[in-house]
């Protein structure tokens, strides 16, 4: 993708379909994977338009401050940048989440901690009327804001290290209705939590350092370095969850992961040395391994 700005040549005015065609026909020649996709999101962000609208009328006029946020969104698109980071939100388990520079694009792949544990949220909720989340690494605030979504019994408290993704993730809760259900802590890890919790999750950073350098630059050059780099081994952040969770759990409480797709006898490992038995993995829709519930042998 070496396409500059200059070549894009789009009409200063025009209707929303020949936008659409435009705009898949640029990123088709500029080598992106899914054109038709990328287009269809861009051109709907910043025509602030829908697909139905697309369908149903091709023949919209788009002005020209339109066009020009599109052919610009498209110039960064083609210089590399993820068609998320210009959107400045991504879907994650129904939910519009906002980005900043500090958080995470969520993945689908973080859907599978999630789908593992949702009916241990429903069930705990039942039976106690409700269910105390701890999000370790919160982000944008993914994980605990799906569940919170979910599980209308559920509270939750999402910490991280970047007060700047707190916020972020303060926001999502509000724009997601689930704001009076969760609080920011800025905390390594379990370093300032107080309490316990029936569901202690993460998906932590857990690229190697020296790996970090091997990522796609859409991952390297976007995504913080504070949410990848896991340490020498990759597995640093599981050690010091590991250690720290079981202050915090309720009898019978629960610990989920997320893991790298190879990390999942070394992250069992991890936790069998601190007390926990394995309860359940999932694989990914890719049919990776890289998800995983403990539990504290001894029940807590
Ligand atoms: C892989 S990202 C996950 C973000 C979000 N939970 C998600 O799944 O999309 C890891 C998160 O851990 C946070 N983090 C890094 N080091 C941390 C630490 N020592 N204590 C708490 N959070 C940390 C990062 O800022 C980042 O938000």
């Amino acid at each position: 993708m070496t396409q500059n700005r200059g070549d894009m040549n789009f009409p200063p005015a025009g209707t929303l379909g020949a936008l659409l065609r435009l705009a898949k026909q640029r990123l088709g020649e500029a080598g992106v994977e899914d054109p038709g996709l990328e287009a269809r999101l861009l051109v709907e962000h910043f025509t602030a338009t829908t697909r139905t609208d697309a369908i149903a009328s091709p023949e919209r006029p788009v002005d020209a401050e339109a066009v020009r946020k599109v052919e610009a969104a498209i110039g960064r698109r083609i210089a590399g940048e993820p068609v998320h980071r210009i959107l400045g939100w991504r879907e994650f388990y129904g939910l519009k989440l906002t980005l900043s520079p500090a958080t995470l694009e969520p993945r689908p792949d973080t859907e599978t901690l999630v789908d593992l544990v949702l009916p241990d949220a429903r069930r705990i909720a039942a039976i106690r009327g409700r269910c105390r989340i701890l999000d370790l690494g919160t982000g944008t605030g993914a994980i605990a804001l799906a569940l919170l979504s979910l599980v209308p019994e559920a509270e939750a408290v999402g910490t991280d290290i970047s007060q700047e993704a707190l916020e972020t993730a303060r926001r999502n809760a509000e724009i997601n209705g689930c704001a009076a259900r969760f609080d920011v802590l800025k905390s390594s890890w379990l370093d300032s939590v107080d309490g316990l919790f029936d569901l202690v999750l993460s998906n932590p950073p857990y690229i190697a350092t020296e790996e970090i350098k091997t990522l796609e630059p859409s991952v390297r050059e976007h995504d913080p370095v504070a949410s990848l780099d896991g340490g020498p081994d990759g597995l640093e952040a599981y050690r010091a969850i590991a250690a720290g969770a079981h202050c915090h759990l309720t009898a019978g409480g629960l610990v989920g992961v997320e893991t790298g797709h190879d990390q999942k006898a070394a992250v069992a490992a991890i936790f069998a040395s601190h007390g926990y038995r394995t309860v359940k993995t999932a694989r990914d829709l890719g049919g990776r391994d890289r998800a995983m519930v403990f539990a504290l042998a001894q029940g807590g």
